[in-house]
């Protein structure tokens, strides 16, 4: 993996641009194929996955929604190695994934950051350890705390910061390690209202600039397609994908377009396949 500086984020950026086109190299970025997973406690067995299988295309912007239980906890967990799947495979940029690696950025809902590093330090602290220069981790984290909006907080520690500041450390930090996908568990899950739409436009800048492949977790609907390339609804558990719902909604998007009614026809089909699953969950 290449390490980015500022020196060589254009090269990155330009290399990733043909990269984006999936047909360039006609491999996914990221295959789930047929992965199952079941947890054995001493209280029994419980099947969270049952072949489940998507794809995600380089660059690509996914948000997986699905009711309470279905797995997408853990299919996120499996695809950053933190769970190992029973059964199926990963695969990542074609080749088969085991464990955790610097490959894959995670950002969860509470918050990660090193509390006896600065904001500087937390962003810079895995560029220090690939030996990048003091000059040009420096510039990297001004060209970060720019992109999220912190600009002025370098000096500060995590405690000193908001919830919703602590989020965008958390995302500049994934971000600066240039992991070949970013995967996201209910990042802004415990924000407030406000906050949470704020930080979605932070994320879609943030995402416009560095064109990630991406893959979300959210209980929420709005947020879902706000962000999305496309939408992987998920079947009550065990979780397979139901539907794949592409979201055709312009890019550059704002908050405004929450309001059109495009917007409300996706949430009125992906509220009406959750109502579905859930009901199903409970039966
Ligand atoms: N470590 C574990 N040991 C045993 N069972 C587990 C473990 N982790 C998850 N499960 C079970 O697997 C199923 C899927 O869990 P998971 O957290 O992936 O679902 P989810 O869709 O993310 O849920 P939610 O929407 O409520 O966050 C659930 O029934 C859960 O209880």
């Amino acid at each position: 993996m290449v390490t980015p500086t500022v020196k060589n984020m254009e090269k990155i950026k330009n290399s990733s641009a043909l990269l984006t086109n999936p047909s360039h190299s006609g491999t996914p970025k990221l295959e789930i194929k047929d992965v199952g997973k079941i947890f054995r406690t001493k209280s029994g067995e419980t099947t969270a996955l049952e072949k489940t299988s998507f794809t995600i295309n380089e660059g690509e912007f996914v948000t997986i929604l699905g009711p309470s239980g279905c797995g997408k906890s853990t299919v996120l967990r499996i695809v950053a190695g933190l769970e190992e799947a029973t059964s199926g495979q990963v695969l990542l940029d074609g080749k088969e994934i085991h464990g955790p690696g610097p490959d894959r950025g995670m950002v969860f809902q509470s918050y990660t950051l090193y509390p006896w590093l600065t904001v500087k330090e937390n962003i810079t602290f895995g560029l220090k350890l690939n030996g990048v220069s003091q000059k040009e981790r420096d510039d990297m984290a001004r060209h970060y705390l720019q992109l999220i909006g912190l600009e002025g907080f370098e000096k500060h520690y995590p405690i000193q910061l908001s919830g919703g500041m602590k989020q965008r450390v958390a995302i500049a930090r994934a971000l600066a390690n240039n992991p070949k996908i970013l995967l996201m568990d209910e990042p802004f899950g415990a924000l407030d209202a406000q906050t949470r739409n704020i930080m979605q436009e932070v994320l879609l800048k943030a995402w416009d600039e560095s064109k990630k492949t991406i893959l979300f977790i959210t209980h929420d609907v709005e947020e879902s397609i706000f962000l999305a390339d496309s939408v992987y609804v998920m079947t009550a558990r065990p979780g397979r994908l139901k539907k794949k719902v592409p979201i055709a909604l312009e890019r550059p998007r704002d908050f405004s377009v929450k309001g059109s009614v495009e917007f409300a026809h996706y949430k009125e089909e992906l509220l009406s396949l959750i109502r579905d699953e859930s009901l199903k969950a409970i039966q």
